[in-house]
């Protein structure tokens, strides 16, 4: 931007027709004579008679996303600006905290107060989130298109900042690890840590994405650190926490998602006694196709038992084209006679349920953490587009019937996001076997109740954008990909109908039995 020059309005007048052609954005002048013809959106909107030579800034915003004129090759049109006159929109600025009224949780929006997070959460929420922006943010534009696997300098960056043992949640494996370069201690990292730590990977706005950056290890290696033998640990998670090998958790099946009773696939012990031989396929498995190891979950003959199978002969993974990106890595997983230690089972012989029990409570929390922050989203989107575009001469949200989509969606995230905030404080509060005890059923509702929410303010977004809402590029980019991606949420970690009969089948074991009307 070194030669800009400064022009007044009526010198940018002069440059007015198709052969000099000049446009002012927000006290910005363009000279568009050359880019004309490259327009994407054609030349003759570029010769509307409101256009050569005026301000433009109403008509650009109504059309483009502001990120349009922060790409290299349309920031280089950028001629001047306007004489006494300061450029109002800001680029993106990393790390920012949005100023659109409740695309933040009220913790981190200026003035509120919150009984929960203290100057040590927020001071660790803004170094996570310039990271994110800075490190995390453009690979996942660019993956989530390509559908490669997230690029292996994010999953380092993050391995620097100890972000994939952050993940796991607090406990031992923090022991001796500096956190985001010493911003918090292993011993007072807590459940809002973590909290923030997923909340800020969902704000990259890319669902398959934030699934590949090791949704898989999230899920699938709280079973070895908790089940595994001290050495099987001590051999596979100095890698996996570094992010150099992958692990996933693969459980569902073609036959049986939900019903691990149903599952198909088979452990059977050696003669010796010494390994087991695996069979059977495995589906939906998310960081499948990238997997180094899979926790997987096998009819044995005592019952169902968790093994940890490495990626060796007769282990095959497919990819499974799903409605969000390939980045995720989503998997069809055939096992083949597969030879296996004993010593890679993850807890007892036949005692799988309570492996995979002991998983489910933290597995579902991250996902609520998640849908809700993934909420804001379009809070935020929603609230910028219906104020910058106009219909029937007047702004979206002039309109009643717009305002009241609004407010549903605004009371839906922040009742979703106080509601989590005091599981998470029963968390930080609660050993974990009373966790197990007390807050199966709250998860189950909460999860339910968050993706319905996500579902509904999503179709409502749709109708806000229009033709936009159904459009992969442009101005309803996010709201598309939202709308598209939305069903995971509801399906992950539990459908929404079996979390909710989940729910209140434990709330009735709770009924005291002289309890009557
Ligand atoms: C610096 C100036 C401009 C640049 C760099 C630019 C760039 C673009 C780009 C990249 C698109 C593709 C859609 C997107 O990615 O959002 C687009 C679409 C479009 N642009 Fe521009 N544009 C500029 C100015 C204007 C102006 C002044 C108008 C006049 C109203 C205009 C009208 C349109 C229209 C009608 C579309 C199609 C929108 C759609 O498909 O929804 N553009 N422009």
């Amino acid at each position: 931007m070194a030669n800009l020059k400064t022009f007044t309005r009526e010198e940018v007048a002069k440059h007015d027709n198709e052969d000099d052609l000049w446009v002012i954005i927000d006290a910005k002048v363009y000279d568009l004579t050359k880019f004309k013809n490259l327009h994407p959106g054609g030349l003759s909107a570029l010769l509307e008679e409101d256009i050569p030579g005026q301000d433009a800034t109403e008509a650009f915003y109504g059309l483009h996303r502001h990120e349009v004129l922060e790409r290299p090759q349309y920031r280089r049109l950028q001629i001047g600006t306007i004489e006494g006159e300061e450029p109002q929109i800001v680029d993106k600025i990393n790390g920012d905290i949005s100023n659109i009224p409740y695309a933040e949780p009220t913790w981190l929006t200026p003035g509120y107060y919150s009984p929960y997070f203290n100057e040590r959460h927020r001071t660790f929420q803004r170094a996570v989130r310039k990271f994110f922006d800075d490190h995390v943010y453009p690979d996942a534009q660019l993956r989530e298109q390509d559908g490669k696997r997230p690029s292996q300098e994010v999953f380092d960056k993050m391995a620097e900042v100890e972000m994939h043992a952050m993940r796991m949640g607090p406990g031992k494996h923090l022991q001796g690890r500096t956190l985001m370069n010493g911003l918090v201690t292993p011993e007072e990292y807590d459940y809002f840590h973590e909290l923030i730590l997923s909340q800020e990977v969902v704000r990259c706005g890319a669902r398959g994405y934030g699934d590949g950056l090791l949704a898989g290890c999230v899920i699938g290696l709280p079973p070895v650190l908790n089940f595994g033998s001290p050495e099987l640990k001590a051999r596979i998670v100095p890698d996996i926490l570094k992010g150099k090998k992958f692990i996933c958790l693969a459980v569902s099946e073609a036959h049986a998602g939900s019903d691990v009773f149903g599952l198909q696939t088979t452990a059977t012990k050696t003669e010796d006694g010494k390994h087991w031989i695996i069979s059977g396929n495995k589906k939906w498995i998310t960081n499948g196709v990238f997997a180094d190891y899979f926790t997987v979950g096998c009819k044995t003959e005592d019952g169902f038992t968790v093994i940890l199978v490495e990626r060796s002969e007769g282990v095959e993974t497919k990819p499974i084209k799903t409605a969000y990106s390939a980045t995720a890595g989503t998997a069809y997983v055939t096992f083949d006679k597969v030879k296996v230690p004993v010593e890679n089972t993850l807890g007892e012989e036949g005692g799988g349920i309570f492996v995979m029990l002991s998983n489910f409570n933290h597995e579902r929390w991250v996902m609520c953490c998640c849908s809700a922050r993934s909420q804001r989203l379009l809070i935020d989107e929603c609230m910028k587009w219906t104020a910058q575009r106009k219909a029937f001469g007047k702004p979206l949200n002039t309109q009643p019937v717009v305002r009241a989509k609004i407010a549903a969606m605004i009371a839906r995230t922040e009742g979703v996001q106080a509601w989590l905030e005091n599981i998470t404080y029963q968390m930080n509060n609660m050993s974990y076997k009373e966790q197990a005890n007390k807050l199966a059923g709250q998860l189950a509702f909460l999860k339910m109740y968050s993706t319905r929410c996500a579902a509904e303010s999503a179709a409502d977004a749709v109708q806000m954008f229009g033709g936009r809402g159904v459009t992969q590029t442009g101005m309803g980019k996010f709201i598309e990909h939202y709308h598209r991606a939305v069903p995971f949420d509801s399906l992950l970690g539990g459908a929404e109908d079996v979390l909710a009969d989940l729910g209140v089948r434990q709330a009735m074991r709770g009924m005291p039995s002289n309890a009557r009307l």
